[in-house]
């Protein structure tokens, strides 16, 4: 369940206020462990997600990067040519960004075995929509301008960043991540063709590369909207799937074939509800899920504003269900 601590007033807002930049919270080793632990104190979930972004590597790429309050990630110089590209580095996990394999040590000997410790990346497309548009973006003109009319110089850079990544997802797991998960959150921007080619194979090489050196870690895709794609996504090679709201969990099962665990999907607007609805929602869809392979989960990370306690009776409910 992302975004656990972000919207917890008590821990993490007090936290942003002594520490306003978002760097420093997600590159400080101690704030990195207090943040991430927030609410496995508080919840006790199943798994812990590290407390950091897809976007932490990009200054250990040559990519200077923020996250400004109230607009998000911003890169500063945004890629758009072959030069630009040409100057982008490939990542060093244990020269870059130390303070990631620390926190993922730590963070294994406090939750000991009560808990899986999660990792995380960002999939080639997503990252390279963010450098290339230059932050978040509404209509993903200049990626698609790139995709569509030098998809050479495209494609010299997703390779970099699955290079990268694939390294990245090894070095965590070294460090304590029991499973990392891979948001590939829009890629669905692109239609099915196109995902076919900027896409898809990347994250395949990804996952047959930590295959190889770590063939027992679990690799988790999310693509946020993955309706229309959703057949795809097994071939990239993943564990697990995790779906969005948008998908009805008894159809996403369907189509994904039996093979393959999902994850997800109740809609994060859901604990806004009353908690008779809450209690309703986890069922239906641990029932539409099946009785394996599913882990539950909300469909997208929680929203900031959402009421601590609903959240709570969220996790009450999930654990007192038996199968
Ligand atoms: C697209 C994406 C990003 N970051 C991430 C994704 C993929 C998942 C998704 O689809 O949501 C992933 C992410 N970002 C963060 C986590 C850590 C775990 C967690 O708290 O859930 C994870 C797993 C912390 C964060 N990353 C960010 C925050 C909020 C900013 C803050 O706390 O200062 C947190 C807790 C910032 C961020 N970082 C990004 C965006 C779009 C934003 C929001 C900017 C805004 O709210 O103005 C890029």
């Amino acid at each position: 369940m992302r975004q656990a601590g972000r919207y917890m007033k008590a821990g993490y807002q007090v936290l942003c206020e002594k520490y306003p930049s978002f760097r420093e919270r997600s590159e400080n080793v101690d704030l990195v462990v207090e943040i991430s632990l927030q609410p496995w104190k508080v919840f006790k979930p199943d798994g812990v997600i590290l407390f950091s972004d897809i976007l932490t590597p990009l200054p250990g790429m040559n990519i200077p990067f923020d996250i400004v309050k109230g607009k998000g990630p911003v890169i500063y110089s945004p890629l758009r040519t072959a030069n630009d590209v040409d100057k982008v580095r490939e990542f060093c996990p244990q020269e870059a960004v130390p303070y990631v394999g620390e926190a993922l040590s730590i963070l294994r000997a406090e939750v000991k075995n009560e808990a899986a410790v999660l990792g995380f990346v960002g999939a080639p497309f997503t990252l390279a929509s963010y450098v290339v548009e230059g932050g978040s973006s509404k209509h993903f003109s200049k990626i698609k301008n790139l995709a569509f009319s030098q998809p050479k110089v495209l494609h010299a850079l997703l390779q970099k960043f699955t290079n990268s990544m694939a390294e990245y997802i090894k070095y965590q797991a070294d460090n304590g991540a029991q499973a990392v998960q891979i948001f590939d959150s829009w890629a669905t921007e692109l239609s099915p063709v196109d995902f076919e080619e900027f896409s898809l194979p990347y994250l395949k090489q990804i996952v047959d590369s930590v295959k190889l050196t770590h063939p027992d870690l679990p690799l988790i895709l999310y693509a946020s909207g993955s309706g229309g794609l959703i057949e795809r996504l097994p071939l990239t090679g993943v564990d697990v799937v995790s779906l969005d709201w948008t998908v009805d969990m008894e159809e996403g099962r369907r189509r994904l074939g039996s093979n393959i665990a999902v994850q997800g999907n109740v809609d994060p607007g859901v604990l806004f509800g009353s908690k008779e609805f809450i209690t309703q929602r986890i069922h239906d869809t641990v029932r539409k899920a099946g009785t394996s392979k599913h882990i539950l989960n909300l469909g997208h990370g929680i929203v900031v504003g959402t009421p601590e306690e609903n959240v709570a009776h969220f996790f009450e409910v999930a654990k007192g269900i038996r199968y």
